[in-house]
């Protein structure tokens, strides 16, 4: 069987987040979730025959009727909560790997994958503020209590190339009591394809 490497060199962008003795899931969510991605990516760049497409539907369906029993409450789900594994556990958002992370700026790269095809060798538009509501929430939740996003406005500069590694970096531009403004962009090289701002709300006491 095929499957993909998950060597790594991460800093931790979580903090103490990351500091969970024996995490749900164990050691091999890190494989799980790398394995999915490589799915995706493989399902999203080929040209399958139709005996093959048959043959992956069947196997889907009898992996995710495998899976089924074991759904839990959102406070219980692992995916997305491992913030010791880079990627935390989820798919939906490539993963970003750190290099510099703090409360007050960060820098990360990451791959779109063909799972993230728009059009002529682009990621789709959507998946750009995708990263960025990842990267910069990662900064604005760094040492201070939960925040959501209340805005998050995104300039394309330059088209976002798949299967290539970009970086992006993100720095707090002011904290105003429970609103932190934060800055981010994308970049190809020396290439600054994309380029967001944002407001992040922290949550009041039992805000859901
Ligand atoms: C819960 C997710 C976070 C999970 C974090 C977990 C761990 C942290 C670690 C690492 C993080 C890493 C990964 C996390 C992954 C993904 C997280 C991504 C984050 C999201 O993807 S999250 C989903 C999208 N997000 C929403 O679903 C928000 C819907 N919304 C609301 O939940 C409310 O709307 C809220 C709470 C934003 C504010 O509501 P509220 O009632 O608490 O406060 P209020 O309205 O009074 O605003 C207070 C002050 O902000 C100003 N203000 C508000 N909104 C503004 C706007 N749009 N423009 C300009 N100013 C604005 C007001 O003008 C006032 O300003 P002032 O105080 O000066 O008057």
């Amino acid at each position: 069987m095929s499957e993909v490497s998950t060597g790594h060199a991460d800093s931790r962008p979580y903090g103490r987040l990351a500091d969970t003795p024996e995490p749900a899931g164990g050691a091999d969510y890190e494989r799980l979730a790398a394995n999915l991605r490589h799915l995706l990516d493989a399902v999203g760049g080929a040209r399958l025959p139709n005996p093959l497409v048959s043959r992956v539907a069947d196997q889907l369906a009898e992996l995710g009727a495998q899976l089924a029993p074991f759904a839990v409450a959102e406070s219980e789900r692992v995916a997305g909560r491992r913030f010791d594994l880079p990627g935390r556990g989820q798919t939906m958002v490539p993963v970003l790997h750190w290099d510099e992370a703090d409360a007050h700026h960060g820098r990360c790269r990451l791959t779109f994958g063909r799972h993230y095809l728009g059009g002529g060798g682009a990621a789709h538009g959507g998946a750009v503020p995708l990263v960025f509501d990842e990267a910069l929430s990662a900064v604005a939740n760094r040492d201070r209590p939960m925040a959501r996003t209340a805005y998050l406005h995104v300039d394309y500069r330059a088209i976002v190339p798949i299967d290539t590694e970009l970086w992006v970096d993100v720095e707090v531009d002011r904290v105003e009591g429970r609103k932190c403004y934060l800055r981010g962009g994308l970049h190809h090289g020396d290439v600054l394809c994309a380029q967001a701002e944002a407001l992040f709300v922290e949550l009041r006491p039992g805000q859901p």
